[in-house]
């Protein structure tokens, strides 16, 4: 394989795009175009041989597994949820930080022998709930999880918390941490043997932009 196969980055789009996009600048990664203003989705970059796509955090995984991209940004919600097979994670990149909880409406008391939980991370759901030997009945939803219990449709729910702000507008409250939660630099596996050096320099100069923004 040539060794100047051009390399493509998955970036999640949305709040991790925000915080990612300076990280890359410290690493000498910086998009030709303003990623904001602009409807494309693929933009060439100031690091020859990379450019970015932006899609969807759920897409990032199925990219990089598939290796149609080399590498990409995501939430570690998401590949707790849909499984970090064929993937290596060489960088926690410390931005999106959030935890994924349980909660439930203020004063909740577990009743009988089973729970309903509503939830966007049903698999994460089922095996917290089946490692604490509880018999969920596990609902997936895809937004506005707090709702649930108010419509009684369930009595929990699993979802990010950062301030708690979400849970106490809508008379809810945490209860128990699953995963402490924030964005992390993912590499299919292929493409690590195959492109090596180009990639270890990526990891290398993103990684050290991490350690820079610690120290900030
Ligand atoms: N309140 C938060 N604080 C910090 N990080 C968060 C918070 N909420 C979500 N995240 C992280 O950001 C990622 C994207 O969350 P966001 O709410 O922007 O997207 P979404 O609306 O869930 O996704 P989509 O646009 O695909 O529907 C999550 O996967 C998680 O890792
Ligand atoms: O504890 P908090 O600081 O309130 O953050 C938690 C909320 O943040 C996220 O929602 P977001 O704000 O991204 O809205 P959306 O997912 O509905 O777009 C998440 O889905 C929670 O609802």
């Amino acid at each position: 394989m040539s060794i100047d196969k051009p390399l493509t980055l998955a970036l999640t789009k949305g709040r991790i795009l925000k915080e990612t996009l300076p990280l890359l600048a410290r690493a000498g990664i910086e998009p030709l175009e303003d990623l904001a203003t602009s409807r494309k989705l693929v933009f060439e970059t100031s690091h020859p041989g990379l450019r970015l796509v932006v899609i969807r955090g759920t897409d990032v995984p199925t990219y990089v597994r598939h290796g149609a991209a080399d590498l990409g940004v995501v939430g570690k919600d998401i590949l707790l949820e849909h499984g970090a097979e064929g993937l290596y994670e060489p960088l926690d990149l410390n931005i999106a930080r959030c935890r994924l909880m349980t909660a439930a409406p203020v004063g909740w008391r577990p009743g009988g022998a089973r729970v309903r939980v509503a939830t966007k991370f049903a698999n994460i759901a089922r095996q917290y709930f089946a490692r604490q030997g509880v018999h969920a009945d596990v609902i997936k939803l895809y937004g506005a999880m707090e709702l649930a219990p108010m419509m009684d449709l369930a009595d929990l729910i699993v979802d990010i918390v950062d301030t708690g702000n979400t849970l106490r507008a809508n008379g809810m409250e945490p209860l128990e941490e699953i995963a402490a939660i924030s964005s992390r630099l993912v590499v299919n596996k292929a493409a690590m043997r195959a492109s090596h050096g180009a990639i270890q320099t990526i990891v290398d100069r993103v990684g050290a932009a991490v350690a820079a923004a610690g120290e900030a």
